[in-house]
């Protein structure tokens, strides 16, 4: 079984990844666990913070000669700001002249939920873990994930659809959403010049009110055969796999598959993808669509279309002119704390969506395929694919 999980805080000294499961002999190139991490680092709206850091997965295990063992992976990212940090979190539990309070819970942040449930006097510890900070360390997964998928033909790629009020207002095609992921600069992801621009003076609106901005990005998965996933189980549906996945990351409020929203409000003729036989684009077999609301999955199951999920980010939480709170220390009515932060996340959080969605398809996929060897799986692989041509 293919699992991960993260270690660290947002100041703290480093960041961890572990990935098991993984069969021996994928090619793991440093160079592209640290683009990846790069892209994630970049888009318009980001705070101080991405000017310190330089993120660089650090492989630890689980490697050797370029290619995965079959052992656990696991990879360490340090945080350049650390050292910035170690006097202001004191080793030393309890050091209060140096500890640096959170001292009112910011709306909309872990802040005060976390600081009751934890017992703690601030927020401070509290934010050290909910910080998207730990993102960097998915993205180090994901990549090792998307590295598997590639082997075996699947492509994961993101773009941004939505920053505020500005949409890109159009579908845009696997071609250009992957170009977008070989782009040197980074500004909101957009495939679109005109759309990108509006979205760029959206940012600026908030950056001068001291306020902050949501968006929608859209992950694609290229490639991937009809039948990952399964309906035979409420927790084995790929469409709540990806769901959960994406939900999980930092701000994403909400998550949609293919035209999950707008369907809600049409009608199931103007909804539903009809079935075609031999038509002109069938990847894997004779029979084709015309159009892919669904997303890529009916019955939590793949269908062999593009795999499309997007995820709603509110607003960062941290405002420059921020709401009301309340002191932890007096209980007085004060203004929320504020810390450097960004004010437009949408084009990283879509980087964080692509990993997840990566590390979930990854698991789906050496469930469905198996094999201790990239070599057995790939067999186990083409001979599916082989089947389902034949069907
Ligand atoms: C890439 C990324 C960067 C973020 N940067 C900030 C930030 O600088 N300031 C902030 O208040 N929230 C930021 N957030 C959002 C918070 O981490 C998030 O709102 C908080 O952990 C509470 O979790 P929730 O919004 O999922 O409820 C960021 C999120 C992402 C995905
Ligand atoms: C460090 C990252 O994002 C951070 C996420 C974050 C938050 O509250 O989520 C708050 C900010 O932290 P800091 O106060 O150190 O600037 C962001 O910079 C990162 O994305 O690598």
């Amino acid at each position: 079984m293919l699992r991960f999980s993260t270690a660290g805080e947002s100041h703290g000294e480093s960041l961890v990844a572990m990935v098991s499961g993984l069969p021996a002999g994928v090619v793991v190139e440093q160079e592209f666990i640290d683009r990846e991490m790069w892209r994630r680092q970049k888009g318009y709206g980001r705070g101080g913070r991405m000017r310190i850091e330089r993120d660089s997965a650090h492989i630890l295990s689980g490697v050797r000669h370029g290619k995965t063992i079959g052992s656990p992976i696991a990879m360490v990212i340090a945080n350049n700001d650390w050292k910035n940090w170690t006097e202001i979190l004191p080793v030393e539990a309890g050091d209060a002249t140096k500890h640096k309070a959170v001292a009112s819970p910011r709306p909309g942040h872990a802040d005060l939920a976390g600081s009751l449930k934890y017992d703690f006097p601030d927020a401070r510890y509290v934010l050290e873990r909910a910080s998207a900070r730990e993102s960097a360390a998915r993205v180090a997964a994901g990549a090792v994930a998307k590295m598997l998928l590639r082997a075996v033909g699947v492509e994961v790629a993101s773009h941004v659809i939505r920053v505020g009020k500005a949409e890109l207002g159009r579908a845009a095609t696997w071609e250009e959403i992957a170009a977008l992921q070989l782009k040197d600069e980074v500004l909101l992801n957009c495939v679109d010049a005109e759309a990108e621009a509006a979205m760029k003076a959206e940012v600026d609106a908030v950056l001068r009110t001291g306020d902050t901005v949501g968006g929608v990005f859209e992950v694609v998965v290229h490639g991937l055969p009809p039948g990952v996933g399964t309906h035979a189980n409420w927790d084995e549906r790929l469409d709540g796999l990806l769901a959960q996945a994406v939900m999980s990351l930092q701000a994403v409020k909400a998550v949609e598959l293919g035209r999950g929203v707008t369907a809600a409000e049409s009608v199931g003729s103007a909804v539903h993808d009809a079935i075609g036989y031999e038509g002109a684009d069938q990847a894997f077999t004779k029979f084709s669509r015309e159009q892919n609301n669904a997303g890529g999955v009916e019955g939590g199951i793949s269908n062999g279309e593009d795999v499309v999920v997007r995820g709603y980010l509110k607003p960062i939480s941290t405002l420059r002119r921020p709401l009301g709170s309340v002191s932890f220390e007096t209980r007085e009515p004060v203004k929320a704390a504020y810390e450097r932060s960004d004010v437009c996340v949408v084009p990283a959080a879509g980087v964080a969506a692509e990993a997840m969605v990566a590390l979930t398809v990854a698991r789906l996929v050496v469930e469905k395929f198996g094999g201790d060897s990239l070599r057995e799986m790939q067999r186990n692989f083409n001979g599916y694919c082989e089947q389902i041509r034949a069907y």
